[in-house]
């Protein structure tokens, strides 16, 4: 036991002094990426902290974040999985979860070659404006009524719709939207449950009791997911059994993998973890980034007007529609998006990683199954790294060449190295041009009662951060 403890320890980062049994936990309180942000003022870029009988390793500036994510990316390639994650069916066919192994190399790379490469998002380009346009229909609507919208809702299940449309050739949530807010919280319920600190995972021999029910709590939403992709995709196989029509669209490719790839790659039960996994990280991220943009932009009426300025000189007036081609040339909307990336990340602590053998990471040991933590939020709100970082200032990316590629260590909205967000092509794509169509079709004001000094920004806390209280505006056609 002695010996354990010592190499455990051994030139372990520095960090705040637990208590007795749970360690740190009790430190986190409900926005773990704000504590743990405070913390690394005291402690530095790289700290450790004990969280029951869990050893996590945080880093806090852009030189650890490459050592971890550049330099020893292979060894941090593998991630812990929450028990509220593990409640699904099948966890390890998950893309997000599952080890780095030759599988998930396969999954990864069907998806990026079938899905997210340039040539396939152009291929697709008519779906993003048919979505967008059923969006820009609904509010039309609810602007000759007057009536306010919860914009954070209405984007959530539009890139729920193209995801849908992309995966299975249909929608998900109907034309009038009016099964958005549940299928929304379907999905905050996973990602606040992933986000929860659960003794479980800091206790393992308290796994089987579930003390808290996260795991009960969160199984609700996997069951009413499975069931529905479940529904859909039988019916498809059915279909490509009687028919032998095929819809070309991801299910085909993944039914076709199951028929005639590696069969311990690809089965009908094995593709339904891939299929949710793309919903799931999605929906809700691309939903909650278009909802901080808007807020900001009400926030800061200036930025607003010179977006709006900027769309009517490239496009010309609100009869002319905006299209994906439009995009390369409205780079101050594109540098409102990279903005409001960089103060809300969707995903500030990125997804956990495991280390798995002993690494030296800036002098320090990380031992074989630590955990670590990368804090993406904290790292772009550093004024170390940028100026003034609380102002939203799109300019600043105006002026420098930072993108969120994973190759420029303070910003990291996206993550990177091996398990950099996949979908990166298609949330950028769709966020710009839902952003660019809300402010070219519509002017913008804020309910009564609420200006532009009052709007509440508290942030949420799940595995995502989604603003508190959800963002109502009301849309004026122009
Ligand atoms: C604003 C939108 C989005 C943000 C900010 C975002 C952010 C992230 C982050 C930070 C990670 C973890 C990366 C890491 O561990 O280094 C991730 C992983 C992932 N994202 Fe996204 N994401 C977004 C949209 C999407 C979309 C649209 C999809 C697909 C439809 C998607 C699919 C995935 C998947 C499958 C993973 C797991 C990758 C792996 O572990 O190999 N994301 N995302």
């Amino acid at each position: 036991r002695f010996i354990l403890k010592r190499r455990v320890t051994k030139n372990q980062p520095p960090g705040p002094t637990g208590l007795p049994i749970i360690g740190n936990l009790h430190q986190l309180g409900p926005k773990p990426h704000c504590a743990l942000s405070t913390m690394a003022q005291t402690y530095g870029p790289i700290m450790s902290l004990r969280l029951g009988l869990v050893n996590v390793a945080v880093a806090s500036s852009p030189a650890v974040a490459q050592e971890i994510l550049q330099r020893n990316d292979q060894a941090f390639a593998n991630r812990p999985i929450p028990e509220s994650v593990a409640a699904q069916p099948n966890v390890g066919d998950t893309i997000a979860w599952a080890p780095a192994d030759p599988r998930w190399r396969n999954r990864r790379r069907v998806c990026t070659t079938r899905i997210f490469t340039a040539q396939r998002l152009d291929l697709l380009q008519h779906l993003r404006h048919r979505k967008v346009q059923e969006l820009v229909h609904h509010l039309r609507k609810q602007a000759s009524k007057g009536k306010s919208v919860e914009i954070g809702e209405l984007a959530f299940a539009t890139m729920l719709n193209l995801i849908s449309n992309t995966v299975f050739s249909e929608d998900l949530v109907d034309s009038e939207f009016k099964s958005a807010g549940e299928f929304k919280e379907l999905v905050w319920r996973i990602m606040e449950d992933a986000g929860r600190i659960n003794l479980s995972d800091y206790f393992p021999l308290l796994k089987p009791m579930d003390l808290q029910g996260v795991r009960r709590h969160v199984a609700v939403s996997y069951v009413r997911l499975h069931k529905i992709f479940d529904h859909l995709i039988r019916q498809r196989v059915a279909e490509r059994q009687s028919t032998r029509a095929a819809k070309g669209d991801f299910l085909d490719v993944l039914l076709d993998q199951c028929e005639q790839g590696d069969p311990s790659d690809f089965t009908v039960e094995t593709i339904k973890p891939l299929i949710l996994d793309l919903f799931i990280a999605g929906s809700d991220t691309s939903g909650s980034t278009s909802e901080w943009a808007m807020a900001e932009l009400l926030r800061n009426p200036k930025v607003m007007q010179k977006a709006r300025e900027e769309l009517i000189q490239v496009i010309g007036s609100s009869n002319v529609e905006v299209t994906e081609s439009d995009i390369p040339k409205l780079p101050y909307i594109q540098a409102i998006v990279k903005e409001t990336l960089r103060l809300h990340p969707p995903v500030p602590l990125l997804l956990p990683y495991v280390a798995g053998h002993d690494v030296e990471v800036s002098g320090y040991t990380i031992h074989k199954g630590n955990q670590v933590l990368i804090n993406a939020w904290s790292i772009g709100r550093n004024p170390q790294f940028w100026d003034e970082p609380l102002l939203f200032q799109p300019e600043r990316f105006l002026r420098s060449n930072i993108d969120f590629k994973g190759r420029d260590f303070e910003y990291l909205p996206f993550g990177g190295g091996r398990r950099i967000c996949p979908g990166l092509p298609l949330a950028n794509r769709m966020i710009t041009l839902m952003l660019a169509v809300f402010l070219h079709s519509f002017e913008w004001e804020l309910p009564e009662g609420v200006t532009s000094q009052t709007l509440d920004m508290s942030e949420h806390y799940g595995i995502t951060l989604k603003k508190l209280s959800p963002l109502s505006a009301i849309p004026i056609s122009v």
